[in-house]
């Protein structure tokens, strides 16, 4: 293993592996730090953990047991994967768990840097824009566990760590790898770099080249694959038929347009955190209906941010959350069990939950169904594969196209 990823979340992970498997390097996402040795031909490995909203010990301890994992693996560059809105609370977790990484790697500075041209997310002076918006205004400040009301990286981080932050601009940036490499020698601390293109991110992976540490979004492993000799490629896949269920818990904008879309496609049971929580509603109930539709029906909590915000209010954040979670999770065991073989879920903390219920240990990663959305093959006897979708990505038509896609062979 050359390069060793630690993703804060599932969805997170798939996004980096693509990126990874496109620029041809071979790569498997892992559930949790694996128990067992990789197979040693694997370029790249991707520890998956619901690290992003856990509270700071236990994210800081699960990063570090991953970056000893993959190290032990030998992996010479590990990659602490964020999510390009850079999604975290003020006590975390980014920034400690970029100390504790850091401390664990013996380096000094931390290069960090979110952006993720394709789908709009770049950095600017400093501050993270959603396309043509700045952060807080992208929606990402009525996010349900991680609101992100500023905009400017260096003051969120700064918030975060006791390190010093650091910035290198665009117009360095610019001016190529070369320029990068001693901008950041002459910078301590973590230090925020601007990316606007993907040009931008292939000169920070060239400049990168012999960092025993990065953080970045899926953007930052753009470029690293070729500092290992890889050559961009396209993943094989050799599809997948038979029955198939979407799955949403984010309530992000881009995924309550698909929900909106695609609910006069295909039946739909919307699933209130109240009901849940009083019982009303159980994972077999749910299986049921959905083992009764024909097509493949979508089972969704995506709700508008004044119906979360009122049952965060009602229930506590963490309750709400748990309890939908848990349903998700229970529910895809169930309809796993009962022969679906195809999974679109919508949202990372339920993909992690969704991806938890089913027991999976190892993803193995197939062709792109959106720009930062891999199908993914859960390794194992019986077929069954999953997209696990991060709550912006994909167009309106992504639940219908990535169903079609996944029965379609490379
Ligand atoms: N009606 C609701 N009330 C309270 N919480 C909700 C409600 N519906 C969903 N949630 C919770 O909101 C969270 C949404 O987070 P999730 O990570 O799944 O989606 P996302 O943030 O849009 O995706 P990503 O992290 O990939 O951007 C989940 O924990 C989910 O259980
Ligand atoms: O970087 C992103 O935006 C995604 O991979 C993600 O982490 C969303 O949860």
């Amino acid at each position: 293993m050359k390069i060793g990823v630690i993703a804060d979340d599932f969805t997170g992970a798939s996004d980096i592996a693509l990126t990874l498997a496109e620029a041809g390097m071979r790569v498997a996402q892992f559930i949790g730090v694996p128990e067992t040795d990789a197979d040693p031909d694997l370029g790249a490995g991707v520890v998956a953990l619901k690290s992003r909203t856990e509270p700071v010990a236990d994210a800081v301890k699960a990063s570090r047991a991953a970056g000893k994992w993959l190290r032990a693996q030998g992996a010479e560059q590990i990659i602490f994967k964020v999510c390009s809105t850079f999604d975290s609370t003020d006590q975390g977790n980014i920034g400690p768990v970029l100390d504790a990484l850091a401390d664990d790697l013996g380096v000094d500075r931390t290069l960090v840097c979110p952006a993720f041209p394709e789908n709009g997310r770049s950095v600017y002076q400093g501050h993270l824009f959603v396309f043509d918006r700045l952060l807080n205004e992208s929606g990402m400040q009525d996010h349900p566990l991680t609101p992100m009301t500023d905009p400017d990286l260096r003051r969120v981080l700064a918030a975060q760590t006791a390190r010093e932050i650091g910035h290198i601009p665009a117009m360095t940036v610019a001016a190529g790898a070369t320029a990068i490499r001693d901008a950041l020698s002459r910078t301590k601390g973590h230090v925020i770099v601007d990316a606007i293109h993907n040009a931008d991110l292939m000169a920070i992976g060239t400049a990168s080249k012999d960092l025993p540490f990065i953080c970045g979004g899926s953007g930052i492993a753009l470029g690293l694959p070729a500092n290992f000799g890889a050559t961009p490629a396209t993943p094989d896949w050799a599809g997948i038929c038979g029955p198939a269920v979407v799955i949403s818990g984010s309530c992000s904008r881009a995924t309550r347009a698909q929900v909106a879309t695609y609910k006069s496609l295909a039946a739909s049971f919307e699933i209130a955190a109240a009901d849940v929580i009083d019982g009303k509603v159980t994972a077999a109930s749910i299986a049921d209906w959905a083992m009764a539709q024909t097509g493949a029906p979508l089972v969704y909590s995506s709700a508008d941010p004044d119906v979360v915000r009122a049952a965060q209010a009602q229930f506590g954040t963490t309750r709400a959350a748990h309890a939908i979670e848990t349903l998700f999770a229970d529910l895809a065991a169930i309809l796993a069990q009962r022969g679906v073989t195809r999974i679109v879920v919508a949202g990372g903390e339920t993909s992690g939950a969704v991806v938890s219920g089913l027991g999976a240990h190892t993803l193995e990663i197939g062709p792109r169904l959106a720009a930062g959305v891999p199908v993914v093959r859960v390794a194992g006897a019986a077929p069954l594969c999953l997209a696990l979708k991060s709550g912006n990505f994909g167009g309106p038509d992504f639940f219908a196209e990535a169903l079609t896609r996944m029965e379609t062979p490379t």
